[in-house]
């Protein structure tokens, strides 16, 4: 049995996936960069020609004509299209970038939320943030500079025809920097993807500390490590700035390098221009037009050569992108999103309990997970929950208990033998079938977000004032409530740090209890509540409706109560039954059950 669906992985080239990307919106790219690009260069030429006509007749005539006085006409004219075309082609190319990078942020998010819940990224939190944040802007950057240079390339050719019209020889000394440029540019090209790597790799490091230290804050001052973390910190930086000034000295002398070659092929024209005769002899029309061509053919050469090494960097994004897609094809990168960039979000609703949903039997066969960084984990469970029973899995710390319920409900990938059936059919994706209305679940260590309250038990679910209260009253919250400073609108802070461990634990059974389901699963409530406390939780529970419950604990309170005790060692069941059987049976049983009291 497989817990993720992994699809076969489908490579594109980047060509392809640029083209896919644009295809999603032509309309706005053409109308945001391709319009009022193409009218302004439309307009140059005009006024470059302009400027030749006028130069010549200046030349031959004594005084100025009518040409002189349509050149400031034609000039106004050229600026005034491209004031007006540019800022409202502006806003529709800020709009078509934006959904860009927002459906690629959109796709990987939705890939990481497909996967295990305890496995979701394959790197740091560090690196999925510069992911998302640099390597995404990266693709945003290359549009914009594709587009540009495809309005430069038709702007150059015909503005090669006519210089070529008017002399091929310094035509051809024109174009020679630029071939100089590419050439330099290709070969510097697996330098400048090494340092780019390398600052990435750096970059994403100091945003994984960031993250860490402010995650840890209280850690590290009970452990006194402030000057240690900082000095951590500094080193990471150095490392960073580092990597950055190499990167950074390697684009601009390459940058500075397509400028100066242009302006040397400048010098190079005026002086051919200077000694040419017959044919190749240049009027002052001509030399005004070459000049004034070389301001645009200066931008195309530098863009070129942008557009080069902003490739090689889009190319390094793609692959750290591809990591965080962790295994699914190109094409779920670029799929088309649904963004609610103007409309309010949809409203969440809980999928309605059809006649399948509702829990008879659940079984699990040969149930096995092994950690690969220390091989251990849980092998060959064998359980079986019937609808109304509750069964509570028990054993020593490390015995495996939480990584039983996190395979049971495909937070964890079962290796391959793993079977579970709810009411006889197979499960095939246990991660996204045990969710509310089949399955809730508390875990040992929840996480609240900095938000209300509120908010962290509802997560957007509309429901009723009555049902909250009464998730918050089953949770034995309602009186912390009470003492909260705003009540339900208090917010808790970063990780609910305002909140006590037991506060956060009982905000945690609420959200769950929020979402009515058939079978809720409780990992170990007793590591942050005392023991009168739980035992009111169960007594509100279990006084109202006879739930299906599955609970890691190994309180006695819970343990009279349950219908099937699990114990566990060492990630094997040492025994099942009722308490009675289980402490006839099994002297490990015997040992939790005396601890328990002891404690
Ligand atoms: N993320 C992990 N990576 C590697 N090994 C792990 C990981 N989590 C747990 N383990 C190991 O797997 C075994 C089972 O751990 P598990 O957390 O399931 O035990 P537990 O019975 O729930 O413990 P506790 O009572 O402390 O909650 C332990 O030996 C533990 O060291």
């Amino acid at each position: 049995m497989t817990t993720t669906q992994i699809p076969a992985r489908q490579t594109l080239n980047l060509p392809h996936i640029l083209w896919l990307l644009l295809r999603q919106q032509p309309w706005r790219y053409a109308c945001g960069e391709l319009l009022p690009l193409s009218f302004f260069l439309a307009g140059r030429l005009t006024f470059s020609l302009l400027l030749q006509v006028f130069f010549n007749r200046l030349q031959q005539q004594s005084g100025p004509d009518l040409a002189l006085w349509l050149l400031p006409f034609a000039f106004i004219l050229a600026a005034l299209m491209r004031a007006i075309l540019g800022s409202l082609g502006n806003r529709a190319l800020v709009t078509a970038l934006f959904k860009t990078t927002q459906t690629l942020r959109h796709n990987i998010l939705k890939r990481i939320l497909e996967r295990p819940g305890a496995r979701p990224l394959p790197g740091s939190t560090g690196e999925a943030i510069s992911g998302f944040r640099d390597d995404i802007e990266i693709f945003a950057q290359l549009f914009s500079r594709l587009l540009n240079v495809f309005a430069l390339t038709c702007f150059t050719s015909i503005a090669l025809v006519i210089m070529l019209h008017a002399s091929v020889r310094i035509t051809l000394f024109v174009f020679l920097p630029l071939l100089c440029v590419v050439i330099v540019a290709q070969s510097m090209k697996k330098r400048l993807e090494k340092y780019r790597v390398a600052s990435r790799a750096a970059t994403a490091e100091v945003t994984g500390a960031i993250g860490e230290i402010f995650g840890s804050v209280q850690a590290i001052q009970v452990a006194g490590a402030e000057e240690r973390v900082a000095e951590h910190f500094s080193g990471l930086n150095k490392r960073r700035h580092d990597a950055m000034v190499q990167d950074s000295v390697l684009s601009a002398a390459l940058n500075s390098l397509f400028g100066n070659t242009v302006g040397i092929g400048i010098g190079a024209i005026l002086i051919m221009a200077a000694i040419a005769r017959g044919s190749e002899h240049l009027s002052v029309g001509d030399i005004a037009l070459f000049i004034s061509f070389l301001s645009n053919i200066t931008n195309f050469v530098q863009s070129i050569g942008t557009l080069l090494a902003q490739v090689t960097q889009t190319h390094v994004s793609l692959t750290r992108l591809r990591a965080l897609l962790q295994g699914a094809s190109d094409t779920a990168l670029v799929a088309p999103a649904e963004l609610y960039l103007q409309r309010p979000l949809p409203q969440i609703t809980l999928p309605a309990l059809d006649a399948f949903s509702e829990l008879h039997t659940l079984q699990a066969r040969n149930l096995s997970y092994h950690y690969p960084d220390t091989g251990r984990g849980i092998t060959g469970i064998h359980l079986e929950i019937k609808r109304g029973t509750l069964t509570v899995i028990t054993g020593r710390i490390g015995s495996g208990k939480t990584t039983l319920l996190r395979t049971l409900l495909g937070l964890l990938p079962a290796e391959a033998e793993a079977e579970i059936t709810w009411n006889g059919v197979q499960v095939a994706e246990p991660a996204s079938f045990f969710v509310p209305p089949r399955c809730a679940y508390t875990p040992q260590v929840p996480h609240l977000f900095s938000d209300t309250l509120r908010e962290n038990i509802l997560l957007g679910l509309p429901v009723g004032e009555e049902q909250l209260h009464k998730a918050i009253r089953n949770a034995v919250m309602e009186e912390d409530v009470i003492q909260l400073e705003a009540g339900l609108e208090t917010v808790v802070g970063v990780k609910g740090v305002k909140l006590s461990g037991g506060q956060v634990q009982r905000s945690a059974a609420a959200r769950m209890l929020v979402r009515p389901a058939q079978l809720l699963v409780f990992d170990d409530l007793s590591s942050a509540l005392d023991v009168a406390t739980e035992a009111r939780l169960w007594e509100r529970l279990f006084s109202e409706e006879q739930h299906t419950c599955l609970v890691v604990s190994h309180r006695r309170t819970i343990l009279q109560r349950a219908d099937q005790v699990i114990v566990l060692k060492e990630g094997h069941v040492e025994v099942c039954g009722c308490l009675e059987e289980v402490l006839e049976q099994s002297a490990e049983m015997r040992y939790l059950w005396l601890k328990d009291e002891i404690e």
